[in-house]
C-alpha cells in the first residue's frame, strides 16, 4: 500500500508539470491563432501536424510509447485547432452564413411533389406537413422528384429518408449528395398497415392479398396465420389498394395504409397488422434554395475523408469540442472508388450559433468535399 502511495505521489508531480506545460503550450497556440487571423492563414496545417507526430514518436522508445505519444499529440493539436477556430469566431472572421435564414416557409402557395401514386405514404407525409389542400403532383421515382425540385417544377419534395425498423433509404442519401437540393424540414409519420377490402367484404371472404413486398414482410405474422391466403406482390401499397377497387372482387384484399384505403374507397377489415408496432418513417422536405428556418435545430452534412489513420476521429472531435451532439452517422460507398466511403452526419444545432459555425469551419478544412445538406 505504501508503495502505491509513493508511486502516485511521483505521478502527481509529473502531472503537475504536464498540466503547466499544457497551459503554456495553449498560450503559444493562441498567439499562433492571432498570427493566423492577421495573416489570413488556415488553422489546420496538415504538413506541420504530420511532421510533429513523426518528431515526437522519434523521441520515445518502443512501439507502444510511439503510438501512445502520437495519440496524445493528435489530441493536443486538435485542441489547439479548436482554440484557434474559437478565436476566429470571436474576431468575426468566419464570414457570411452559407444559408439564408427565413422566418417561415411559404406553405400555402407552394407546389409540392411526392414519389408514388395517390394514397402513397409519401402523400400522407406531405399532407401532414403542408396540409390536406396542398397543391401537389406525383412522380415515379425519387430521382424524378429531385429533378423536379432542381428544375423548379416544384417548390418542395417530400421524400422518405429513414424507417424505424428497416433503417436508411440509401438511394436518398446518394441523391442528396448528387443534387444541389437542400433539406428544410422533416416530418415523421406512423407506417401502420391495414388489411383492407371492398366495402361489405368480410375477412372470411378473402383468398388473395396484394401489397408491396416490404409491406407483406412487415405483416407476415398476421398473414401467415391464414395459410390459405395467396400473397401477391405489386409495386406499391397504394397500387394494391387501387387494384382492389378496380377488380371489384370481394375475395381480394390489400395490405395498405388506412389513408390509401380511404383514397380508394375500401373498408379497413383489420387495423394495425404490422409485426412491429410503432413502425414509422422519417420524411424530409427538400427545396432548391439554400435556406433554413430560424428555429431549425438539426444539421445534416456529408463529407469524404482522406485514407489516413485517425481521419474520422479528428473530424468527430469537432463535434466533441464544440459541445455538439451528433445524432446519426451513415456511410455510403463512393461511386467508382471501391472501398471508399462518404459519411453522412446529423447533429443538433442552428447555423447561426457560434459553436456550429466553428465546427463547420473546422470540418470544411479537414474533410474533403464537405456539403451542408440542410439545417431544419
Ligand atoms: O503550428 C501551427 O500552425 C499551430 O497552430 C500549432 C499546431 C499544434 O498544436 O502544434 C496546431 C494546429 C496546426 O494544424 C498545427 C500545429
Amino acid at each position: 500500500m505504501a508503495a502505491l502511495e509513493e508511486l502516485r505521489k511521483q505521478l502527481d508531480e509529473i502531472d503537475d508539470q504536464m498540466a503547466k506545460l499544457y497551459e503554456k503550450r495553449m498560450e503559444v497556440c493562441s498567439k499562433v491563432g492571432e498570427y493566423k487571423i492577421q495573416s489570413g492563414r488556415k488553422v489546420f496545417d496538415r504538413t506541420r501536424e504530420k511532421n510533429k507526430l513523426l518528431d515526437v514518436a522519434s523521441k520515445v522508445s518502443g512501439e507502444f510509447n510511439k503510438k501512445g505519444i502520437q495519440e496524445l499529440y493528435q489530441q493536443l493539436m486538435s485542441m489547439s485547432r479548436k482554440l484557434q477556430y474559437q478565436q476566429l469566431v470571436e474576431a468575426g472572421a468566419l464570414g457570411k452564413l452559407p444559408f439564408i435564414q427565413v422566418d417561415s416557409l411559404e406553405k400555402e402557395s407552394a407546389r409540392v411533389v411526392f414519389q408514388g401514386v395517390e394514397g402513397a405514404y409519401g402523400q400522407a407525409a406531405m399532407q401532414a406537413y403542408f396540409g390536406e389542400n396542398v397543391n401537389s403532383f406525383h412522380v415515379r421515382t425519387f430521382r424524378d422528384a429531385m429533378e423536379a425540385i432542381e428544375e423548379g417544377a416544384a417548390d418542395y419534395a417530400v421524400l422518405p429518408i429513414e424507417n424505424s425498423s428497416a433503417g436508411a433509404v440509401n438511394e436518398m442519401y446518394d441523391l442528396l449528395d448528387e443534387f444541389e437540393n437542400y433539406i428544410v424540414a422533416e416530418t415523421i409519420i406512423p407506417i401502420t398497415n391495414t388489411l383492407s377490402g371492398l366495402p361489405g367484404a368480410d375477412i372470411s371472404d378473402i383468398q388473395r392479398v396484394y401489397s408491396k413486398a416490404e409491406a407483406l414482410m412487415q405483416t407476415s405474422r398476421f398473414l401467415d396465420e391464414q395459410a390459405h391466403w395467396q400473397q401477391i406482390s405489386v409495386v406499391n401499397t397504394a397500387v394494391a389498394a387501387k387494384k382492389i377497387l378496380e377488380d371489384q372482387d370481394k375475395t381480394q384484399a390489400a395490405v395498405c395504409s388506412a389513408y390509401a384505403a380511404k383514397v380508394y374507397g375500401l373498408s379497413v377489415l383489420v387495423d394495425e397488422i404490422n409485426n412491429e408496432p410503432n413502425n414509422s418513417t422519417r420524411f424530409i422536405v427538400v427545396t432548391n434554395q439554400k435556406i433554413f428556418l430560424k428555429e431549425a435545430d438539426k444539421i445534416s452534412i456529408c463529407f469524404e475523408l482522406p485514407h489516413e489513420s485517425g481521419s474520422l476521429y479528428r473530424i468527430l472531435s469537432h463535434f466533441i469540442y464544440n459541445d455538439l451532439s451528433m445524432t446519426k452517422i451513415e456511410s455510403r460507398p463512393i461511386e467508382g472508388r471501391n472501398w471508399e466511403y462518404r459519411f453522412f452526419v446529423d447533429f443538433e444545432g442552428n447555423m447561426a450559433e457560434p459553436a456550429v459555425k466553428n465546427a463547420i469551419r473546422g470540418l470544411r478544412e479537414e474533410a474533403r468535399n464537405l456539403k451542408i445538406l440542410g439545417n431544419y
